[in-house]
């Protein structure tokens, strides 16, 4: 198995986009996840000053869903309010750029959109800065990571509840899963569940 560090993913089930995060780590194990309201937040559980393992981890406005690995994931959302997704995050991720931590850990961002059958995806890590719009496809989704994978990876998801959704994340063949995260569409709103 790989070690890919923070994972996270869009996809298209029963017509309708969704999105999850797959955290994984070595050296913060002990994490949760918490929904307050319409945000997920990442809250490490334990003593530390590195400022990158506790954030906004989904966002979710009106009419989208943001995902990230930091604290962009609120500098995208409010960036929606005013631009399209794909100028939403090559702004943010040109602004804030990588992490400066000892790896040099990209950050990564994806975004759904309620109603559309596309999706965004963005990188930036020390020696790149990707942003792609995606035609989602039924059954599956396009992933990308932290480490270890080039661009973005395509893999097989259908599920019938955002619990489901995390559920699957979690058994994504991934050295060191901690927690996933589900976000699917649902008529009026968005539909979270988590796994841990
Ligand atoms: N977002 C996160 O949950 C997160 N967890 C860990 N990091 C950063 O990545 C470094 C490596 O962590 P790990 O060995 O768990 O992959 C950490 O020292 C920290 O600076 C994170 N930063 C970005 O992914």
């Amino acid at each position: 198995m790989r070690y890919v560090g923070r994972t996270l993913g869009i996809g298209l089930n029963s017509g309708r986009p969704f999105a999850f995060y797959l955290l994984c780590s070595r050296s913060f194990p002990n994490r949760r996840a918490v929904v307050e309201g319409n945000a997920v937040y990442i809250l490490n559980q334990t003593e530390t000053d590195n400022p990158y393992v506790s954030y906004p981890v989904v966002r979710l406005t009106k009419d989208y869903a943001v995902v990230t690995n930091g604290l962009h994931t609120d500098f995208i959302a409010q960036a929606l309010d005013w631009e399209k997704p794909r100028k939403a995050l090559v702004h943010v991720l040109d602004a804030l750029d990588y992490e400066r931590d000892d790896y040099n850990t990209p950050r990564i961002a994806g975004i759904i959109q309620r109603g559309e059958r596309r999706g965004w995806l963005g990188f930036v890590g020390r020696d790149k800065l990707w942003v792609r719009e995606l035609e989602l496809e039924e059954g599956k989704a396009f992933l990308t990571a932290t480490y270890s994978i080039d661009s973005f990876e395509e893999v097989e998801m259908s599920f019938s509840t955002a619990r489901e959704l995390a559920e699957r994340a979690m058994r994504l063949p991934f050295e060191n899963r901690v927690l996933a995260i589900g976000v699917v569409e649902r008529k009026e709103e968005w539909e979270l569940g988590t796994a841990e």
